[in-house]
């Protein structure tokens, strides 16, 4: 199959790998220059947990750069950053287009339909993780999967084995609304707190409240859930939080929103947390623990923006 990555960032550069080792004829699409400049020249490094690095050749391109016809565009973009790829990509996308979104967090589908047609449009949510380090290389650690669904009538069943052809253990999902609330209650536990405690997901583990606090967010999420006729299972994200804190499957990994603190950027608290005080604010739900997250972590994006630009400034004089 013929497939793009938009935002071929630390997620997308992971899945295009294996893609490509797959078969598939994989392009990159990203805009960061010093990232598309390393992975064209040196090729893009993996470095898998303890293993040696290795070396992929997936050619990436910019937004404006980027030609031709692709069955499948997989975006991966940060949530804020979804529409405007959309916009920037609008001349490659036909008619026959497919596109699948694995951003995390609320309101993707939204966004897209305000660009493409219901039926080229599948959704999903994914545990696999993934760590951009420096230009041209990420590391990765454990395994994950990938539930995705059709949310018109686009061709769910041909992309889901063109994925699993690349071991991407994707399984077609009859409800995939329910799935992203329920990734976005995982991520509403892990990826806030990595930022607030410094911690990877197997060191939030070891916290003794670590559970309580998840439980706090998490029976919000379901109150704001069952206002918006989506059931949140409560117990079924708790068994999936004690398994990911496994080293075997995300233990080791820094959540995404870590790393966008790490490099002084915006997170995507707006889309997980946020959205539910906003959406309980909206309904009188109290919504206190996952209130007090947003603004701390609102708090810390300022706070690292600030030490960044000061740090750059040192090095400048
Ligand atoms: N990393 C992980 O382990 C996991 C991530 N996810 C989710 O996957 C999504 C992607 O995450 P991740 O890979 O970590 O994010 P990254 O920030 O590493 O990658 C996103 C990439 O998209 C590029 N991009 C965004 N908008 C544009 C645009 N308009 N034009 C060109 N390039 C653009 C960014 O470039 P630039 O920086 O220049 O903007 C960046 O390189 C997020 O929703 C995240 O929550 C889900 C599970 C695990
Ligand atoms: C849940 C987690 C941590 C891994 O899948 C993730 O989605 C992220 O890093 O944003």
């Amino acid at each position: 199959m013929k497939i793009a990555i938009a935002g071929f960032g630390a997620l997308g550069s992971r899945l295009g790998v294996k893609l490509q080792t797959a078969g598939h004829e994989v392009t990159g699409i990203d805009g960061w220059p010093a990232h598309i400049a390393a992975i064209n020249t040196n090729g893009l490094t993996v470095v898998h947990d303890d293993l040696p690095p290795k070396k992929y050749f997936v050619p990436v391109v910019t937004p404006k750069e980027v030609t031709g016809e692709f069955d499948l565009i997989i975006l991966l973009t940060k949530t804020p950053q979804l529409d405007r790829m959309l916009t920037d990509i609008a001349p490659i996308i036909t008619q026959k287009t497919q596109l699948l979104v694995l951003s995390n967090g609320l309101g993707n589908i939204e966004v897209i339909e305000k660009h493409v047609a219901r039926d080229q449009i599948l959704a999903g949510v994914t545990l696999w993780t993934s760590s951009l380090v420096k230009p041209g290389e990420i590391h990765t650690t454990g395994t994950g999967s990938i539930k995705l669904q059709a949310i018109g009538h686009a061709d769910a069943i041909s992309v889901a084995a063109a994925l699993n052809k690349a071991g991407l253990n994707v399984e077609i999902t009859q409800d995939v609304l329910t799935a992203i609330w329920h990734k976005a209650g995982i991520n509403s536990v892990l990826n806030p707190l990595s930022v607030l405690l410094n911690a990877n997901i197997s060191e939030f583990g070891t916290a003794g409240n670590g559970m309580d606090l998840a439980l706090h967010i998490l029976d919000e999420i379901q109150k704001v859930g069952a206002t918006q006729g989506v059931k949140v299972d409560i117990t079924g994200i708790m068994n999936d939080l004690t398994d990911l804190l496994k080293p075997e499957n995300a233990g080791n990994h820094y959540p995404s929103m870590y790393q966008d603190i790490q490099n002084g950027k915006r997170t995507e608290i707006d889309f997980l947390n946020g959205f539910f005080a906003k959406i309980g604010r909206q309904e009188h739900i109290d919504t206190p623990f996952n209130a007090l997250v947003t603004a701390l972590v609102h708090a810390k994006e300022d706070i690292e923006r600030v030490k960044l630009a000061k740090k750059q400034e040192t090095f400048e004089i």
